[in-house]
């Protein structure tokens, strides 16, 4: 390429690189037209991504996997941006931190904690498969900010998918995780119903929903279902040969495991 052209394009450059800045701010807090939003929250020590989801109109929010040592800071998001906390939801119970869902409804009397019902955690409300959380004031369709509860085994048999359809994202926990996934070798975990639950449960959802995952280990943010469809490399082998990975990846334990599974049961009541 020569001339005009490629000048042209070399003058485009900064505009581009601007522009991707800017989409990676609006992805930690993406707004709808109506004002709802999602903002993510990073844990330093476990790689933890703490999730608020609030709805612009009543500003009622959720929060997904607080984390026990960021509790302070969430209380001031959520005090700063003017929200109710009305549930504090655990994807799963953890073994890597101590949640803070307990924490949060000793300061904020009016949050309830969500668990799945098969995990074995106690908390005020026990989701199945299937469930829809809801919050907010009913916008001129008659819908509220629904979260969709789907069953997602695989790193542990408690955990829990949460599909936001309207905000187009998906909060897949320990299951799904960019380029990745949870690990199978304990808290009754199986590569093979993880596989299952990303491919009937996660990979089923619009190409473009943003996934939002538990953590990451790598820098990354949020990616989308046809990305993960496209790059997520364990994923993409055959079942067969994804349940060998799996069985072969010899993670060593999370440091806090010990503290943190004895906690989590009882939505995280315990000091750090
Ligand atoms: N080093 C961390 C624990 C890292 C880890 O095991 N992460 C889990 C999720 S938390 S139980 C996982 O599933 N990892 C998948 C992977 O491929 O890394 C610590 O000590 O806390």
């Amino acid at each position: 390429m020569h001339g005009p052209l490629q000048m042209f394009i070399r003058s485009l450059h900064p505009f581009l690189k601007k522009t991707s800045n800017v989409c990676l701010s609006t992805q930690r807090r993406r707004a709808l037209s109506n004002g709802s939003f999602v903002r993510q929250l990073f844990e330093q020590t476990t790689s933890t991504y703490t999730y608020i989801i609030a709805d612009g109109k009543s500003r009622e929010a959720f929060i997904i996997d607080p984390v026990i040592t960021t509790v302070a800071r969430d209380m001031q998001i959520i005090k700063q941006l003017g929200l109710t906390l009305r549930y504090a939801i655990n994807t799963h119970v953890h073994a890597d931190h101590i949640t803070g869902s307990g924490r949060l409804k000793t300061l904020l009397p009016e949050c309830r904690s969500v668990i799945s019902k098969c995990s074995g955690g106690k908390a005020d409300i026990y989701i199945e498969h299937g469930d829809e959380i809801e919050i907010g004031e009913k916008n001129d369709k008659n819908q509220r900010l629904v979260l969709e509860c789907r069953s997602t085994p695989g790193h542990t048999n408690g955990c829990m998918t949460f599909v936001w359809h309207k905000g187009a994202s998906v909060f897949t926990g320990d299951c799904l995780l960019i380029r990745g996934c949870g690990r199978t070798d304990f808290q009754q975990g199986s590569a093979d119903k993880i596989y299952t639950s990303i491919y009937e449960h996660i990979y089923t959802l619009p190409d473009h929903f943003i996934v939002y995952p538990g953590h990451d280990y790598t820098g990354q943010t949020s990616s989308t279902v046809a990305e993960e469809k496209q790059f997520n490399s364990r994923l993409l082998k055959s079942r067969e040969d994804f349940v060998k990975f799996m069985k072969e990846l010899k993670l060593s334990y999370p440091l806090q495991i010990d503290k943190a599974l004895p906690a989590n049961l009882v939505c995280g009541l315990v000091d750090p």
